[in-house]
């Protein structure tokens, strides 16, 4: 029963265990991988918020930039501004205002040149070498802006084409007053938009980022790196400025470029003095390409951890197993040798023939029950019993009927009704014994009776008896008194022989008592 239990414990263990191992295994797969793809979803979030902060800071940079640029150019207009006022009064010196422009021109390389129109857009003075013959600038737009506009504010107008050079410039100008505040013509300075794309391309920026400055009024004056056709451009119903400088000067976000359609992270930026916007926008898709190569490093890395844990698994759960067949087949043997020690155990106890106790089995057990009796005050008693004319037997039917014979008759004795307590065994040969521990005389007495009964009533063939023609048996006993007796086995076997003596002489088959 014990053994059953430690092997079906064995077996579910082993059952359970790489349950639980697997199982073990499989959660930590799930929180390594559920971990990695927390820590790449943050990590991508951040690149993005970074990418937004570089796009408003280089957004901001270029504004300032650009307004400086502006102011430079403003201050050289005001200059030949202050002297065209100066000369008002005796009558305009072309060629000396042109000596001053071609002067400030150098000073600033932004500038593509100085220019005075009269009030018919007449040229009266250049930075250029020489004034172009022909060419009137009443149409242009800065033109017809300061004629219908007294305020003697710097106007930045969209990007036109140079009739001198032929290059795209982008007119900054200021009006002109005569005396009576009428309109005296335009002091026009014209930036290079080269200036900007010279500037523009020092950035480090993908082929589809993009860095865009606009007019307050959305026109764009230079887009990097788009072709010059997107010059020009007007921008009013983008998402920059329906939504984005609607609400403020700067920010971030991210939408789909109205001038390409591509998603973008965009930064913004309107310049404080003069109102042109700067966007500066960096491509999602290179993006996320960039950095899911930077990510490809770590994923490795974790890819192979997490092999590494498989594989650690894989070789715990193999070693459990081998430790759980290893333990089951220790339990086996462990319980298959305790069941051959018991056996071997009850063989030197017992009689081979008649399973009964055997000789060695009897001395311990009265010597014990002696002991005891002494100790507790109680009378042991013993049986000692013979089976009669077995010679005779062995010699009428042969050794092999006497061995059956013996066994019967213990059989016989088995069937006593004796208590626990008890025990019967093989006294030697055809000799019988009864222990009984606690039992009187007259008890004891009454027991060998019904022995001798017992056997006759097996009613065992005996041909060659001479007082009955079945197997009978005679038995004598004794018993041990606590109070008058030593414990001594010898002496109570000896007591027990002589009543055994007594009923062989009385004609057999009976039971006697000790004197
Ligand atoms: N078959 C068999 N015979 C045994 C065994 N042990 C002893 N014997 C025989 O038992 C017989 C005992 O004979 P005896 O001691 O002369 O006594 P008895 O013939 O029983 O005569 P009484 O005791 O006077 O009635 C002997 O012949 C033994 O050989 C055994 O294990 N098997």
């Amino acid at each position: 029963m014990k053994f059953r239990r430690r092997t079906d414990r064995a077996t579910s263990l082993n059952r359970s265990l790489p349950r639980s191992i697997a199982l073990a295994g499989l959660l930590l797969t799930i929180a390594v991988t559920g971990l990695n793809l927390w820590t790449m979803r943050e990590a991508w979030r951040d690149t993005l918020i970074q990418s937004e902060q570089m796009a408003v800071n280089l957004s901001l940079s270029q504004a300032r930039q650009a307004d400086d640029t502006i102011l430079q150019t403003e201050l050289s207009l005001r200059e030949v501004q202050h002297q065209l006022l100066s000369q008002m009064a005796t009558g305009v010196n072309g060629a000396a205002l042109s000596d001053t422009m071609q002067e400030l021109a150098s000073r600033l390389p932004q500038l593509h040149g100085l220019f005075y129109y009269d009030g018919t857009g007449k040229w009266i003075a250049t930075s250029e070498r020489q004034i172009p013959k022909g060419i009137n600038n009443a149409d242009r737009e800065y033109f017809h802006f300061h004629r219908q506009n007294p305020r003697d504010s710097i106007h930045i107008g969209p990007v036109i084409r140079s009739r001198s050079t032929g290059e795209l410039v982008i007119p900054v100008s200021l009006r002109v007053n005569d005396a009576a505040g009428g309109f005296n013509g335009v002091l026009l300075a014209t930036i290079r938009v080269d200036y900007f794309r010279h500037y523009y391309s020092y950035y480090e920026l993908g082929p589809q980022d993009v860095l865009v400055l606009m007019l307050a009024d959305s026109t764009v004056l230079y887009a990097r790196p788009m072709p010059d056709s997107y010059i020009g451009k007007n921008l009013s119903s983008s998402h920059l400025f329906q939504a984005m400088l609607a609400s403020s000067d700067k920010g971030s976000g991210q939408w789909r470029a109205a001038l390409d359609g591509q998603a973008r992270i965009f930064g913004f930026a309107r310049s404080e003095r003069y109102g042109l916007v700067v966007a500066a926008g960096y491509d999602k898709h290179t993006l996320l390409r960039n950095w899911i190569k930077g990510q490809v490093e770590d994923v490795m890395l974790d890819l192979a951890l997490l092999l590494g844990i498989v594989l650690l698994g894989a070789y715990v759960l193999s070693q459990a197993r081998r430790s759980l067949r290893y333990q089951q087949e220790l339990t086996r043997l462990r319980d298959e040798l305790t069941a051959v020690n018991l056996s071997l155990e009850n063989l030197a106890h017992a009689d081979g023939l008649t399973g009964l106790a055997n000789r060695r089995e009897f001395d311990l057990f009265l010597q014990q029950s002696l002991l005891d009796a002494a100790q507790q005050g109680q009378p042991v008693s013993l049986i000692l019993m013979d089976i009669d004319y077995f010679k005779r037997y062995n010699d009428t039917y042969g050794h092999v009927a006497g061995d059956a014979c013996l066994q019967a008759v213990a059989a016989a004795l088995k069937g006593l009704a004796l208590r626990a307590s008890d025990k019967v065994a093989r006294y030697g040969g055809e000799e019988f014994a009864i222990i009984l521990p606690g039992a009187t005389g007259a008890d004891a007495l009454s027991i060998a009776g019904a022995a001798v009964k017992a056997v006759s009533a097996r009613n065992i063939p005996h041909n060659s008896s001479s007082i009955a023609a079945h197997v009978t048996l005679s038995a004598g006993c004794a018993t041990f008194q606590p109070e008058s007796d030593r414990p001594e086995p010898q002496a109570l076997i000896e007591q027990a022989d002589e009543a055994l003596y007594l009923a062989k002489h009385g004609g057999r088959n009976q039971a006697r008592r000790s004197a």
